[in-house]
């Protein structure tokens, strides 16, 4: 794999240019740096002659492939094309399971020294093996950089690659170093957690370089997963970066584990007692263990202790402090562990907004002191996007980056209406997998009608409620069903596929057929397919691309017209792709 992985400079074909409310940041020029194996590496202390696997002599491990699109399979295609897509066909092509053993030099929990030569899509290293008779083999490490040299300890063997630990970044690459989370630069900078914490991957990255990241991710999802040519895929526009790149995300969901049986046994071992008896027997059962609060471990089992998430907006790191100290005193009455949730909303709108008096775009923006943090599932929380309000059940789905929400609404709706365009304009807006809204409501000034369409009845709900705290309630239609069989509802109130425009955000395991092909028989004149993950994004658009050539034959079909990545999660490895299919 090289760096015309990435192709520059950016599309032509996508005329918008940025809306003025961005605020743009550059991403740092792409080139060889996420990509190439550096030199091979050999502990010369575990040198061998051979390449006896790693496991139990001759005994095949018979392992389930990772499902299709899931993050396993897209470090399968990171591995192959870091050793090589040639050589991991021929050995994939032996059908001796050699794909699975490592080389025998290679052994568990070895201790190896490396340079890490590429970056996962999910933010880890590579660094490449090589066996003494030429065996390739991959290092997979998180928490290092391409060109960082590393002390890593391997613990997991994998499909030609295994996990390892970092032990240790014994010579830093200054290219993937010194952002704003680099903690060698500045002690107090990012978050004293990473390193441990799964949550993000890039902090010490140069939020430039990450934004480039993040295209690179789009660009090598469609290679991997679309089944397109490249003729028919556009260049990847540059990521927009998110206004806020710290203290951005509304909520966060920590967890904690129950205490340990021993613990609880002891507990209920004095449980008869008096009060003083059952105070004593809290204090035994408190001793030996910590009651820890916070995310996942990468690459372990557990949870690890956080007491503040900087990339959490301050109202919510401010009520983590309750919320821990409400859970540590009352940990010796949990039976298992819990998820607490945190939502950032907006105090209580006092008078509700309302179909009669509907919120006011002129009302003052709040500023962040006025925030508060959320709980409870069900208690609304309000949120502003621009002139528009939204409340939504804490426990349900929302965008959680609210800076950017402006800047991604905004993009939507000038793909949609590309200045300058003569094509016929779609008056009606159809917001499939809608959500409380988003879409539907701020985008609804350019249209005649808005028609959302949701699986939760609770979100549609929600979004009918907040067309009305918007006054939009005579232009909107909200329907809850499932999106595979919805457009047939829609004609009845109007929606004719050659006049409308059909926006798509569907979860991360994408659309299905069944609504894919609905979506072509509905033959609206605009799709924009929105997507946390690319990667199933990169199948479905492949499919209506593919499709619509073969239904339309020279009559019609569906153009990719543009593609890019929003930064919706600065400091981790995600990215929001915006893909923009035109009806030709
Ligand atoms: C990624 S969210 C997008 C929500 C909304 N567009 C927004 O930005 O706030 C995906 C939504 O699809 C809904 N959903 C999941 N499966 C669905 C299905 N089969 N049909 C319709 N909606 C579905 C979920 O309830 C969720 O609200």
């Amino acid at each position: 794999m090289t760096s015309s992985s990435i192709r520059s400079p950016p599309a032509k074909r996508f005329k918008s240019e940025l809306p003025s409310s961005f605020t743009e940041v550059t991403e740092a020029p792409v080139n060889a740096l996420f990509t190439e194996p550096s030199s091979s590496t050999q502990n010369p202390t575990q040198q061998k002659t051979n390449d006896k696997p790693a496991g139990k002599k001759g005994r095949k491990q018979r392992r389930p492939l990772p499902e299709a699109f899931s993050p396993a399979d897209v470090l399968f295609h990171d591995v192959r094309d870091f050793l090589g897509a040639d050589y991991v066909t021929e050995i994939l092509a032996k059908k001796d399971g050699a794909e699975w053993e490592a080389p025998g030099e290679l052994g568990l929990f070895e201790v190896v020294e490396t340079t890490a030569g590429a970056f996962t899509v999910s933010g880890e290293s590579l660094s490449l093996w090589t066996s003494s008779s030429g065996k390739k083999w991959a290092i997979i490490t998180p928490f290092a950089h391409p060109r960082d040299k590393i002390r890593c300890k391997i613990y997991k063997h994998d499909r030609l690659c295994s996990s390892a630990d970092l032990m240790e970044i014994l010579e830093y690459s200054e290219e993937f170093r010194g952002g704003e989370g680099d903690r060698r630069k500045n002690p107090n900078a990012g978050c004293k957690y990473f390193g441990e914490c799964g949550g993000c991957q890039l902090q010490p990255v140069p939020y430039p370089l990450q934004l480039s990241h993040k295209r690179r991710t789009v660009d090598l999802a469609y290679k991997r997963f679309s089944t397109l040519p490249s003729t028919s895929v556009p260049d990847i526009l540059p990521t927009i970066g998110s206004p806020k790149q710290w203290a951005y995300r509304t909520k966060i969901t920590p967890h904690f584990d129950a205490p340990p049986k021993w613990a609880r046994a002891k507990l209920a071992e004095n449980a008869g007692g008096g009060e003083e008896d059952l105070m004593n027997g809290e204090q035994e059962a408190r001793k030996g263990w910590e009651c820890r609060i916070g995310f996942e471990r990468k690459g372990k089992p557990g949870v690890m202790d956080i007491e503040e998430c900087p990339i959490a907006t301050p109202v919510l790191n401010v009520k983590l402090v309750d919320e821990r100290a409400r859970v540590q005193e009352t940990i010796m009455s949990f039976k298992k562990g819990a998820t607490l949730l945190l939502r950032d909303s907006l105090p209580n709108l006092e008078p509700l907004p309302s179909s009669t008096n509907p919120f006011s775009p002129s009302t003052p923006i709040l500023p962040e002191e006025a925030h508060i943090a959320i709980t409870n599932h069900r208690t609304p929380v309000y949120e502003r996007v621009g002139e528009f309000i939204f409340s939504f059940a804490a426990g349900s789905f929302f965008q959680n980056n609210n800076s950017i929400l402006i800047p991604l609404t905004t993009y939507v709706k000038e793909a949609i209406f590309p200045p300058g365009s003569t094509a016929f304009p779609p008056t009606h807006l159809v917001d499939t997998y809608c959500g409380s809204g988003l879409f539907g409501i701020t985008l609804s000034p350019c249209f005649e009608k808005v028609a959302g369409v949701e699986i939760s009845q609770d979100s549609i709900t929600a979004a009918k409620n907040n067309a009305e705290m918007n006054g939009l309630q005579d232009k909107t239609t909200w329907l809850c069903g499932k999106a595979e069989d919805i457009f047939g509802g829609l004609a009845e109130k109007g929606f004719e596929g050659g006049k409308s425009c059909v926006v798509v955000d569907p979860p991360r395991k994408g659309c299905d057929e069944p609504f894919l092909d609905q979506l072509l028989h509905f033959k609206p004149l605009t799709i924009v397919y929105v997507s946390c993950n690319v990667h199933t994004q990169a199948r479905d658009v492949g499919y209506l691309v593919n499709e619509s050539a073969k239904r339309g034959g020279s009559e019609w079909k569906y153009v990719l017209e543009s593609l890019r990545g929003f930064d919706l999660f600065p400091q981790t490895a995600h990215v929001e792709s915006v893909a923009v299919l035109r009806l030709q």
